[in-house]
């Protein structure tokens, strides 16, 4: 292990806990390294036990405190630091960028779009509306109330640490409940940095942030009775064992566990639109997305000059560090996806792929943008979630082939469909099992509409009011005069 370098602008964050920054005051440290070239960036010091009990007793005040701020007050104060978020972007990308690995014009983008996501949330704090129900008796009234659900525990992954961060942060704040942030450990610094723009104006405790022995930490939070809800977003098997804790303590849960998601391109597509899009958006943080296309199923007409243009448009792609200028493609998080990923691609060719890909750059955690054609439907790499720069393709001959393969697959976050007929995109529309579909583009994501798997991608919605739905509890009021 390299001796941290200390770039000038990176350093490891402290953990905001009750309204005050202070260094973990656990034994374990995690090294934070930067991907591009293996260097050590810092050590970041990790939440001890008292931390984390210090953390659960702000969480129930904090919640107090915020709750009874007025929501229009509350979307204004979240309004003023997601200003400052805005305002630090630069800085906030370039850690961001040196932790993680992806592009600085990534890294810029994600920012804004966690502003934005903030943002909307902050908006439609003012808009939690209940109802009046007809009564049933003279004399007396009827009421449905919307209220905070209480003190949030969130985990966040480090593949878009900002965004993911903030559909939790802006969901939760907004609806008025208090919030514990787990970033993931491998990113600390960029989460750190938003976290530090909105909490400057919230009450202590409302927003803190921990990094730590992700098992310790989730089981102390989730056992806790202070916390009333929890939401994740991560891989399956720790969402299947959080869904478990969850049911053992019975809190609410929100999961977001990935994707496999299909594109269905039909015999009508217009590929000089669909393949440059397919492309951007398969490549974007080097592949590890969970809304990534990554199977993809070609009308046989178009399936050899689909190949040829995508095999181009990839290769065409600059690999290297995020921080040069004029980087497309940056490398893996970390050394642990290279090699799941290149395993992936090894296990795939053997079972018979034909492997489409450029050189990757020496050092770091690179891998090189591939592409897998005549991928049978078992092999490894269709059926597990690459996460990383590759794509699988096949060609179908009926659409109603393409659709059971697209849904032979455990996944069912996102889904693309590449065509203008309006009886492909009903029946697409209606049988596909995803979450969110996008039709000739690829806006599965948006801040005001929902975002969510079905299957093992997990269940309930982040963003859109469905996301704000999943902090509030339902009250019903019966008063007779
Ligand atoms: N849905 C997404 O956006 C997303 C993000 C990251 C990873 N993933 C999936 O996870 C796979 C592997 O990534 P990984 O190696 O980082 O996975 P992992 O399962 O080891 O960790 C994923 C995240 O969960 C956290 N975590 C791990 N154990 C935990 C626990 N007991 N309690 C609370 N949090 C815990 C980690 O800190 C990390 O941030 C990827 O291939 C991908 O399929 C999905
Ligand atoms: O940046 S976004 O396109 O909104 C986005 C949403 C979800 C995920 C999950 O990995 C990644 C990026």
């Amino acid at each position: 292990m390299s001796a941290p370098q200390h770039h000038h602008a990176y350093r490891c964050p402290e953990l905001l806990i009750a309204g005050a920054w202070r260094r973990g005051g656990g034994e374990r440290r995690q090294t934070i390294v930067n991907p591009a070239d293996g260097q050590t960036l810092d050590e970041l010091a990790l939440a001890s036990a008292k931390d984390l009990q210090d953390t659960l007793r702000a969480s129930a005040e904090g919640f107090e405190l915020w709750r009874r701020v007025p929501a229009h007050q509350r979307g204004e104060r979240l309004a003023r630091g997601v200003a400052r978020l805005r305002e630090r972007c630069e800085h906030i990308a370039t850690l961001l960028t040196l932790e993680q690995g992806k592009p600085l014009a990534e890294a810029r983008a994600e920012c804004l779009m966690a502003a934005d996501l903030i943002q909307w949330y902050a908006e439609e704090a003012r808009r939690v509306y209940g109802r009046v129900v007809p009564a049933r008796q003279p004399d007396s009234r009827m009421t449905v109330l919307k209220q905070p659900v209480g003190p949030v525990a969130a985990f966040s992954p480090w593949n878009f640490p900002l965004v993911l961060s903030a559909r939790k942060l802006g969901g939760a704040l907004a609806a008025g409940c208090s919030i514990v942030l787990k970033g993931a450990e491998e990113t600390p610094a960029s989460v750190a940095a938003m976290v530090a723009c909105l909490a400057e104006e919230l009450p202590p405790g409302a927003l803190q942030l921990v990094y730590g022995v992700p098992a310790e930490v989730s089981e102390t939070l989730i056992a806790s009775p202070v916390i009333r809800k929890l939401s994740f977003t991560g891989s399956v098997p720790v969402g299947r064992h959080l869904a478990q804790l969850a049911g053992r303590h019975l809190k609410r849960i929100t999961l977001e566990l990935g994707g496999h998601a299909p594109v269905i391109v039909c015999e009508d597509a217009d590929l000089a639109r669909a393949v440059p899009l397919m492309v951007a958006h398969k490549f974007r943080n080097a592949g590890q997305a969970c809304l990534a296309p990554t199977r993809f199923y070609v009308a046989r007409r178009l399936y050899g000059d689909f190949i040829d243009a995508f095999a181009q448009a990839s290769r065409a792609l600059v690999l290297g560090p995020g921080l040069a200028p004029g980087t497309q493609m940056g490398p893996l998080a970390n050394q642990r996806r290279r090699a799941a990923v290149l395993d992936l691609i090894e296990r795939s060719v053997q079972r018979g792929a034909r492997r489409l890909a450029s050189e990757a750059p020496a050092g770091g955690c690179f891998v090189a943008p591939t592409l897998l054609a005549d991928a049978p439907q078992d092999l490894p790499a269709m059926q597990d979630e690459p996460f990383g720069p590759v794509a699988c393709v096949a060609p179908f001959d009926q659409l109603d082939e393409a659709i059971a393969r697209a849904n032979d697959n455990a996944y069912g976050l996102a889904g693309y469909l590449f065509t203008d007929s309006a009886k492909a995109i009903l029946k697409v529309s209606e049988r596909l099992e995803v979450g969110s579909l996008a039709i000739n583009g690829l806006g599965v994501s948006v801040p005001e509409a929902p975002f969510g798997g079905v299957k093992d991608s997990g269940h309930g919605s982040e963003s859109g009011i469905e996301g704000m739905e999943a902090y509030l509890d339902t009250r019903f009021t019966h008063f007779v005069a």
